[in-house]
């Protein structure tokens, strides 16, 4: 099958448990959730993504016919951007949109034989495939979780109708609250259906820093669970 791409870039994986591990992202095209139009955003299943996945005109993006094409890309990202390879095992994210519409076990074969190590983030709503060496599911208010087992578990806090601990009895090595970055986010309008971000408490999250300090709050309170920053948003990186 096809793959296409939204961009491929060479950088910091900036969230989690990986956090600051040199990394090639592979962004998919597409996402389930959301059609990454705008004026869908009120109605969408996601509300409040972060993140530009249409199309495949983004840095490195682009169609490709095999695994073994995008896989070679991917290699190349990886070699252009660090310079002194020994030692370190090459390490790709497979990110979206949601990636797991399209990622499948022949390309993770393809970048498995080329020595990557593979990680993905996915919003839980399709099963991963096997041949994955790391897994972040980060659940969606609307959305019916179905991976339910991974490395680590990163959920965007607050979100409406989403406690966190509906989740914390499921099988992952790390729970992460991460605050919600609402700085891109057009404002709500007050006919919108879109649910407001509520926090445990009912309180509303209206920036990013009341997020932060609801993130904190819970975290404190509830220790399993640790505080992820979008680190790469903080200093500027991709
Ligand atoms: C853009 S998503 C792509 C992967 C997948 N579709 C998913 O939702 O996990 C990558 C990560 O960014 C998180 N994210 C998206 N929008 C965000 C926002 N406004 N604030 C904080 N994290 C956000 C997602 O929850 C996910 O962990
Ligand atoms: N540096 C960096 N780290 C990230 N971790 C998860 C990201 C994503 O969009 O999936 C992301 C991203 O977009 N950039
Ligand atoms: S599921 Fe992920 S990619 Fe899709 S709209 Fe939500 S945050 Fe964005
Ligand atoms: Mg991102």
């Amino acid at each position: 099958m096809a793959y296409a791409v939204k961009e491929v870039f060479y950088t910091l994986q900036g969230e989690g448990a990986q956090t600051g591990r040199a990394a090639v992202f592979c962004r998919f095209a597409g996402c389930n959730l959301w059609s990454g139009r705008e004026s869908d955003r009120g109605r969408a299943e996601c509300t409040f993504c972060d993140t530009d996945f249409i199309g495949t005109n983004g840095e490195g993006g682009g169609k490709f016919p095999t695994p073994e094409a995008l896989a070679r890309h991917i290699l190349s990202c990886w070699q252009a951007g660090c310079t002194q390879p020994e030692g370190a095992r090459p390490y790709v994210v497979f990110t979206g949109g949601e990636p797991l519409l399209q990622l499948d076990s022949p390309l993770l074969q393809a970048v498995r034989a080329l020595g990557f190590e593979t990680a993905v983030e996915t919003n839980g709503t399709l099963p991963a495939p096997p041949e994955l060496d790391w897994i972040c599911v980060s659940p969606k208010t609307d959305a019916p979780l179905v991976q339910s087992r991974g490395d680590e578990l990163k959920l965007v806090y607050p979100q409406a109708h989403l406690r966190p601990e509906m989740f914390a009895g499921l099988d992952f090595r790390h729970f992460w609250l991460q605050p919600l970055d609402g700085s891109a986010l057009p404002e709500p309008q007050p006919a919108s259906s879109q649910a407001p971000p509520l926090d445990h408490d009912g309180h509303l999250a209206s920036s990013r820093a009341d997020a932060t300090a609801q993130a904190v709050r819970y975290c404190q309170a509830h220790p399993r669970w640790r505080l992820s920053l979008q680190t790469h948003k903080l200093i500027g990186i991709p």
